[in-house]
């Protein structure tokens, strides 16, 4: 009686746990937009009031009048750490989830001209849509999963994991050396090339190859 009910990692958007997105991991990306390719993983957060699921429209802020979609795999930690080895990396892996770095493309580059901190391009409320949690078995080889994303059935994005520069081991070893790894956080693991921008009621859908879809709206915040 009163015992606290269990807390689902199937649920993880739920707990408040740490977003941790990483940036120009796809070289292709990191060329659209005129980047260098990274010699080391270039790292940003999210706080967990990102999170918007299905069902609930991905929210343009008014400060904005180019959102981008950036269609990633997400890794879901199951087992926290602190300098995690590369070998030892997956063993933390409870799982993963399709997500979208929804990114104020213009504040961004505002933000880089003035070298200023990328926050409210990246870090505003629903710019974290997430899919249902994949367990880890539905995923033997994350390291070559397909990802694509359509607006309005149109294909924008389309890429695989192979094509990351850093490996998600090597993520999880490189983050945990500086940032502590919490169960229930999640790391952003890059996008594809292809991200453009979204408009007022578009619908935006992603997938992994053969194992899930989901579907989101898109519309302008309201004064
Ligand atoms: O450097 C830029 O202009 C933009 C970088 C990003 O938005 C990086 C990502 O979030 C990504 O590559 O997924
Ligand atoms: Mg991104």
């Amino acid at each position: 009686m009163g015992a606290m009910a269990a807390r689902n990692i199937s649920r993880f958007w739920e707990w408040g746990r740490k977003i941790i997105c990483v940036g120009r991991n796809y070289a292709d990306h990191a060329k659209e937009l005129k980047n260098a390719i990274p010699t080391e993983p270039v790292l940003f957060l999210k706080p967990p009031t990102a999170y918007v699921r299905e069902g609930s429209p991905i929210l343009v802020p008014l400060y904005t009048s180019n959102l981008h979609h950036e269609v990633e795999l997400g890794v879901v930690i199951g087992k926290g750490g602190t300098s995690i080895l590369q070998s030892d990396a997956m063993d933390h892996v409870a799982g993963y989830a399709l997500c979208l770095d929804m990114t104020a493309r213009d504040i961004q580059d505002e933000c880089k001209s003035k070298g200023l901190p990328w926050t409210m391009a990246k870090a505003f409320n629903t710019s974290c849509p997430v899919s249902e949690f994949i367990p880890k078995e539905n995923i033997p080889d994350p390291s070559k999963v397909k990802l694509w994303l359509k607006v309005n059935d149109q294909l924008r994005q389309s890429g695989c994991t192979s094509q990351m520069i850093f490996s998600i081991p090597y993520l999880i070893s490189y983050i945990s050396d500086f940032i502590t790894l919490e169960e229930g956080d999640l790391i952003l693991t890059g996008t594809p090339k292809g991200v453009s921008a979204v408009q007022d009621h578009d619908e935006l859908q992603a997938g992994i190859e053969d194992i899930l879809t989901m579907t989101f709206k898109v519309n302008r915040q309201e004064l």
